[in-house]
């Protein structure tokens, strides 16, 4: 479906919502839609993204910042990412405990030439970087500001019970997120298969093919579902125009969009 820019639309993940307070997650969908969307009044893309996962990081509800689920020892270890797709402008964190993970990718991005920081040693490394940035299931947001910015953005407490160490896909660009001047994509589910498929890479190359963002989305879900079966995927996206596709391959995934005329949230069937 098609909106008026500026839009945003987020994700919080893909899996077997059936067995959860689903009611609790559409709600706490339009507030992260809300809280991001707030941001393009004095912000651009980057911060609309941000906001929105920083604030379902800190919701509880799902697998990211304060809601991670915890390794096979019981620790907490979490990825995130971020891209600015009209610089190509990438950061990214894997394996930190740092309290807003999207916050400290959003400083990689800003304030180092890297695009991956990792573990206790990054986590010291992001402690020293001075800026003011500072103040479940997977979370991911993309956006659309009003001069056209594309973004998108993804953070996780990663899968139960993975070994300590373990890296998904979401702080990997072309995996768990990507943007470019054309798309912007947030991917979610089984990090095992997403990084063998690179599926947010593949939106972008079918896009640039010519493929609308519905059928490069629903397109890749496919190709996943037929060669790894179902249960293992979820993708949200938005292109330059202003369209959003949402597609998955598990029971559900709580996602919902939002611009000045209209605010929608699912877990189940709904097209945003
Ligand atoms: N729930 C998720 O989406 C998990 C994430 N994709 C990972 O494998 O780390």
């Amino acid at each position: 479906m098609r909106y008026n820019k500026p839009v945003i639309a987020v994700h919080g993940g893909a899996g077997d919502w059936y067995k959860r307070d689903s009611e609790r997650a559409l709600t706490e969908i339009k507030n992260a839609l809300e809280r991001g969307y707030e941001q393009f009044v004095n912000g651009s893309a980057i911060e609309a993204v941000v906001e929105a996962i920083a604030y379902m990081e800190d919701s509880g509800v799902f697998d990211a910042g304060v809601g991670s689920v915890k390794n096979s020892k019981g620790e907490v270890e979490m990825d995130a990412g971020l891209m600015h797709g009209n610089s190509m402008s990438v950061g990214a964190v894997a394996s930190t405990r740092r309290k807003n993970p999207i916050r400290e990718a959003l400083k990689v991005m800003k304030y180092t030439k890297h695009v991956l920081i990792v573990g206790d040693k990054g986590d010291r490394t992001l402690e020293e970087i001075a800026g003011g940035i500072n103040s479940g299931d997977t979370v991911g947001a993309v956006a659309l500001d009003a001069d056209g910015n594309l973004v998108a953005g993804t953070s996780t407490g990663g899968i139960a019970g993975k070994l300590p160490g373990r890296v998904g896909d979401s702080p990997i660009p072309g995996a768990g997120f990507y943007a470019t001047e054309k798309v912007a994509v947030s991917s979610t589910g089984i990090g095992e298969v997403i990084l063998k498929v690179l599926p947010a890479k593949e939106v972008d190359i079918l896009v640039s093919m010519g493929l609308s963002i519905d059928d490069a989305i629903m397109g890749v879900i496919n190709k996943v579902t037929n060669r790894f079966g179902p249960d293992n995927i979820g993708m949200i996206g938005l292109d330059f125009r202003g369209y959003v596709a949402a597609y998955f391959n598990t029971k559900g995934m709580a996602r919902g969009v939002k611009n000045k005329e209209s605010i929608k949230a699912f877990i189940f069937e709904g097209e945003i």
